[in-house]
């Protein structure tokens, strides 16, 4: 680290389908990784919170089939840890609550879930408050979904951005520059969002994915194996 400041203890949470999850996906993690550690972040650990079934994407399949790809995804990673808690949930929760929620718990040194104590297993000092920052992470088209009429409350995206901050990795298809220049909200907050490109630019997308495999169309190298093998045992995404 080449500050003198105590660097922020910061933990990173993905929110979406991940229907099903790519090496992009994995990927995202690590550039906001690299990203937050160059501007004076610890990065703790990343968190991957699928969303629950009502959410309701055509094409989505089960909660628990996408948490279990999850799980086989994060097997090669030593920080990005899976949360079933949307899941678990009556029904649909916003984005909004969803950071309350693990940010909450994850200030808890006593908390129960598993990702939480993988994240306290990396603080060698736990004395309180642990003051832990939470920022959503996003890819591009995420944020520009800001603008779908009804899709998102001001006051959430208010919240999100202002109590909690956005790593946005760039996306092909989308300029993230241009849209929050277009937004007033978003203008007056953008201290609080971080534009992280991707040089080394991958299109893969989760539907692009599914339509390779309906086509029965090699998806190695996308996704990993272990994903893979487990879309061919359970026959998903077959047309
Ligand atoms: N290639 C990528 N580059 C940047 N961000 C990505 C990429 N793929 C996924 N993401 C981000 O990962 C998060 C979860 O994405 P999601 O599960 O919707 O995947 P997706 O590939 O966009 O799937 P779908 O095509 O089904 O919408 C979102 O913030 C999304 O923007
Ligand atoms: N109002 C909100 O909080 C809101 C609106 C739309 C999508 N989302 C979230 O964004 C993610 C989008 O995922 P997809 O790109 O797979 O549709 C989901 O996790 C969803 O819950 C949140
Ligand atoms: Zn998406």
């Amino acid at each position: 680290m080449s500050s003198c400041l105590k660097p922020t203890r910061t933990v990173l949470l993905a929110v979406g389908s991940f229907n099903p999850p790519t090496n992009m996906h994995m990927r995202i993690f690590e550039l906001a990784k690299d990203f937050l550690q160059k501007n004076d972040h610890e990065v703790l650990g990343g968190i991957i919170s699928p969303v629950h079934d009502q959410y309701a994407k055509k094409g989505l399949v089960s909660a628990s089939q996408r948490c279990s790809m999850v799980k086989l995804a994060i097997e090669t990673s030593n920080w990005i840890n899976i949360s079933e808690w949307e899941t678990q949930q009556e029904g649909w929760s916003r984005t909004a609550e969803t950071l309350r929620f693990h940010k909450t718990a994850l200030n808890d040194i006593h908390s129960e879930y598993e990702w939480a104590k993988q994240i306290h297993a990396k603080m060698p000092d736990k004395e309180s408050p642990l003051n832990i920052n939470l920022k959503l992470l996003c890819g591009a088209d995420l944020i520009e979904s800001f603008a779908v009429p009804g899709l998102w409350k001001d006051e959430d995206i208010q919240d999100i951005v202002c109590n909690y901050g956005l790593i946005v990795i760039s996306r092909s298809g989308s300029n993230p520059q241009l849209f929050i220049y277009e937004s007033d909200l978003l203008t007056r907050l953008q201290r609080n969002i971080s534009i992280v490109p991707e040089w080394i630019p991958n299109e893969i997308s989760s539907t692009k994915i599914r339509r390779a495999l309906r086509r029965e169309e090699s998806v190695r190298y996308l996704i990993s194996d272990s994903v893979i093998n487990y879309i061919q045992s359970n026959h998903l995404y077959t047309s």
